[in-house]
Formats: C-alpha cells, sequence, structure tokens
C-alpha cells in the first residue's frame, strides 16, 4: 500500500472544479513534488488529503485511511505545514511547538526540532514578532514534531532565504532517508529537480506530466548543445547534417537540438572544419526541470503545447 494515493479526484471549490481528474500515488522513503502555476490545484489537493475538502469524485488515502471520514486516526501520523501559519499572534514560538507536541503520543523534543529549522534563538519571540521566513520555519518545526509517518509541506521554502532553504533541503533529504513519505508543493523548479523523487506537475486542475526529473526532462527531449561560432552560419544546411534543429539563438551563439553524443559532436565539428569555420565554445547541455515546466504548463492562456505522462504514475488514465 502506498503511503499516498490519489485515484482520479475531482475536488469542487464552489461551482467550479479547482481539481479534476488527478491521480497519483506517494510511497515512504520518498519526496513527491506537487508543481503548478498559481490557481493550478495544488493546495486545493494538499487540502483534500489532509482531510480539510472532499473529492466529489475519485477516491484519496493517506496510510490507507480517508483523510476527511477518518480524521482523528489520521492526525497522529500527518505532519502538516500549511501555506499560512494559523498561529495565535501573540503565541511564543517555543510555547506553540510545547501545545502542538503536546498532542502526541511520543513527540520529538521540542526544543531539538527548533534547533533544526534554525529557530532555537527564537524560541521566546512571540508568532507575530517573527519574520516572513521564520514563521514558515516555525510551521515547519509545528508539521514534524509530533514524529509524523507523512508530512505535507506547502511550499516550504517560500521566503525562506538562501541558507534556509539549504536548511528545508536537507531536511526533507533526512526525513525521506528516515522512511518518511514527503509531499511538498514549490514554485521553486530548482527545488523540485534536487530534493523530488517524482514531480507531479498540474495544471488547471489536471495532471500534465509525471515522472522523476529526470524522467521528465529526457520525455520533453530535453538535451541540447550549444556552441559558438560566427553569426550568421547557414543553420538549415547544418540541420541537415546533423539531422536536428539548429538555432542561432543570439547572434553567433547556436543551439542544435540534440544529445552531445561523441558521434553529433563529431558531425558538428567536422562541419564547421569543412567550412574551415572557428569554434569559440562549446556545452554539452540539459534544459532544467523549468524549462520543461513551462513548455508544460499555461502561462499565455493557451492550451499546454506538449503533455508528457513520462512515469508509472497515474495509475489511471487522465481525462
Ligand atoms: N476558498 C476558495 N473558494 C473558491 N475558490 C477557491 C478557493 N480557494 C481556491 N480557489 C480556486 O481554486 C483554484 C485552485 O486553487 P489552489 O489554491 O488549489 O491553487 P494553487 O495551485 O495552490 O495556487 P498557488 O500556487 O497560487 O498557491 C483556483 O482557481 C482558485 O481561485
Amino acid at each position: 500500500m502506498a503511503a499516498v494515493e490519489v485515484d482520479d479526484i475531482v475536488v469542487h471549490r464552489g461551482p467550479e472544479a479547482a481539481v479534476d481528474g488527478v491521480s497519483f500515488q506517494l510511497e515512504r522513503g520518498e519526496v513527491l513534488a506537487l508543481l503548478g502555476p498559481n490557481g493550478a490545484g495544488k493546495t486545493t489537493t494538499v487540502e483534500t488529503l489532509e482531510g480539510l475538502l472532499t473529492p466529489t469524485e475519485g477516491r484519496v488515502r493517506v496510510l490507507g485511511l480517508d483523510p476527511a471520514a477518518e480524521h482523528a486516526a489520521l492526525m497522529p501520523h500527518l505532519g502538516a505545514m500549511p501555506q499560512q501559519g494559523g498561529v495565535y499572534p501573540g503565541a511564543r514560538a517555543r510555547e506553540v511547538l510545547d501545545l502542538v507536541a503536546a498532542f502526541h503520543a511520543d513527540p520529538a523534543p521540542p526544543g531539538e526540532v527548533l534547533e533544526r529549522v534554525g529557530l532555537s534563538h527564537k524560541a521566546r519571540a512571540e508568532w507575530r514578532t517573527l519574520s516572513g521566513g521564520e514563521q514558515q520555519r516555525l510551521s515547519l518545526a509545528l508539521a514534524l514534531v509530533g514524529r509524523p509517518d507523512v508530512v505535507i509541506l506547502d511550499e516550504p521554502t517560500a521566503g525562506i532565504d538562501p541558507s534556509g532553504r539549504l536548511l528545508v533541503r536537507q531536511l526533507i533529504a533526512d526525513l525521506r532517508t528516515a522512511g518518511l513519505a514527503v509531499l511538498i508543493t514549490t514554485h521553486d523548479l530548482e527545488e523540485a529537480e534536487k530534493v523530488a523523487d517524482c514531480v507531479v506537475i498540474i495544471d488547471r486542475g489536471r495532471v500534465v506530466a509525471s515522472g522523476s526529473p529526470a524522467e521528465l526532462m529526457r520525455a520533453a527531449g530535453s538535451h541540447e548543445i550549444r556552441f559558438g561560432a560566427p553569426p550568421g552560419l547557414d543553420t538549415a544546411a547544418l540541420g541537415k547534417t546533423l539531422l536536428v534543429a539548429v538555432d542561432e539563438v543570439a547572434p553567433g551563439e547556436y543551439v542544435v537540438a540534440a544529445e552531445a553524443t561523441p558521434s553529433n559532436i563529431n558531425a558538428l565539428t567536422g562541419w564547421l572544419a569543412t567550412h574551415d569555420l572557428p569554434l569559440a565554445d562549446l556545452r554539452a547541455g540539459r534544459q532544467s526541470l523549468e524549462d520543461v515546466f513551462l513548455r508544460l504548463t499555461t502561462i499565455t492562456g493557451e492550451t499546454p503545447v506538449v503533455r508528457v505522462d513520462a512515469a508509472r504514475r497515474p495509475r489511471t488514465p487522465q481525462r
């Protein structure tokens, strides 16, 4: 049994379906990143996993439990970090953590948790006096103090400084190593690429791609060779030789839509040599997850250009 199972759920917020046929699974010891543009349905999905919203169609299970109908049984095992803290403004950081720890049968020592999120020095500070990033860190501590089996972190690094981001990434990696199932939503695609075993990209309430970051980048045909040479090369002729598209993306800067295999590099340098053209620089590259994301999601209000479904998830076909 997967730690989290989401099967073809439809979730309404008002008359509109904010989530419209989303499926994925998350195993223990895995990190899944839910990505998507603003309004895609990430928080709606997360709130459904937390039992705060109920799907009108489909099925959700967390540790085999229905999060809405079996909320009380699930809560001790689920650590959730909401997008907004929801903490009483006058409460002190350590007090809030102690309070939440007291609800759990076997909590982690609150002092240690505060230390792990780099907030020991603010233990006595009131919530309202914490900076945005510090509030985020405290929310993360609140999600972890009950020693959960499944952790859901809604934008865990939003507003957190670069060293805090590293800390959160390390923390997520530690949780995975400890065998927890970790689901994060994020707009930080570099973060998703670094920490996630599986990425699910949703747009307008539907899954447009899922798979490991590497699978997605491979499936999107994301390899390229970049090189510098004199401006105005005959890219059509070079493209014919290489049997792929060649673009001059800036004067004297070229991108070949091909993997940097020895034979492709050989063909490219051979063509330049034949035409007595100098090679200024040569880089083998891979597009980032951000490139893939932008290709797949609706950033202009038009229909997504490419749809990839690279991995075993979702199990059921998307509608
Ligand atoms: N309380 C609500 N009442 C009605 N509609 C809502 C409510 N909350 C969200 N929505 C709508 O549901 C859709 C999905 O919103 P959701 O918050 O799940 O998106 P998201 O992917 O988390 O976005 P973001 O990246 O901006 O946080 C949006 O169209 C949003 O306007």
